[in-house]
């Protein structure tokens, strides 16, 4: 079933007189990956920051599953999931460790903590590495099991901020399709950010956002179909570079 599981109405920010959104609107669905796609600068943090409530929009509106990430902050943030650009693991901890940590200030118990971890790392396929220090790991590892973080409280929406960047190809290509996996598994909704192209699949969503504006939102199948463009590559050249980008 589809479902909304993020939605953004008109959401403008600024750092003092430097515009860095302008009036954003778009959706993300339940079970589909949405590719948030814009070059340096294009505002990607930003958003990210206001939608974990890091920063606090002064204009327009977020919704997490229906609820008012302002008015009803605690329902709609139970509702997310994030793994942040920099490892946020502590690397003298076990894998097992750092999840108990995280599903206990999500007020997990330690009984249904250690089921949830358990099925978490083994769809990621790191259920064997649980005793290992993180520190140990390398990094598409370290990555697998922030992503296994993010999901032991069962979010509807995971926020990727460019989760593969410093990952050699073969681990990026196991997060890439990991990721796809569990949208397609769990029903869930998934907003990740890169300007890697490579990294959209062909029934993606995608979001191109450029200088705070979004250029593009819908189904790549539908945006090439619409524009006559190739790939996502000529999208992302046509809408963000030349002179009317
Ligand atoms: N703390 C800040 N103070 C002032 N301007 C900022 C600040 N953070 C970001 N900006 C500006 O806001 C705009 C959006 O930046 P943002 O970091 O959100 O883009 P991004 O798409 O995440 O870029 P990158 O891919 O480089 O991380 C840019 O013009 C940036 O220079």
């Amino acid at each position: 079933m589809t479902e909304i599981a993020l939605a953004v109405e008109n959401l403008s920010f600024a750092y003092g007189a430097k515009k860095a959104l302008d009036a954003l609107s778009f959706n993300v669905q339940s079970g589909e990956c949405t590719i948030l796609l814009g070059p340096n600068g294009a505002g990607k943090s930003t958003l990210f920051s206001l939608i974990t409530r890091l920063y606090d929009a002064r204009a327009g509106r977020i919704e997490l599953c229906g609820f008012d990430l302002k008015k009803q902050s605690l329902q709609a943030l139970a509702r997310l999931g994030v793994v942040f650009q920099q490892t946020t693991l502590d690397p003298d901890l076990s894998v097992t460790q750092n999840l108990r940590y995280h599903a206990a200030l999500h007020g997990i118990g330690r009984k249904a903590a250690d089921k949830r971890i358990q099925e978490e790392l083994e769809r990621l396929a790191m259920f064997e590495r649980r005793g290992e220090k993180v520190r140990q790991l390398n990094g598409g590892h370290k990555r697998r099991v922030e992503i296994a973080r993010a999901l032991l409280h069962k979010p509807s929406l995971l926020l990727l901020d460019e989760p593969t960047v410093g990952l050699d190809m073969p681990s990026r290509q196991a997060i890439v399709s990991h990721v796809h996996d569990l949208v397609k598994q769990q029903n869930l909704a998934v907003l990740w950010a890169t300007h890697l192209i490579d990294e959209i699949a062909a029934d993606d969503s995608l979001i191109v956002l450029h200088k705070g504006q979004v250029k593009a939102s819908g189904k790549l199948s539908e945006i090439l179909q619409t524009t006559g463009w190739a790939d996502p590559g000529q999208v992302f050249q046509k809408l963000t570079q030349g002179p009317q980008a």
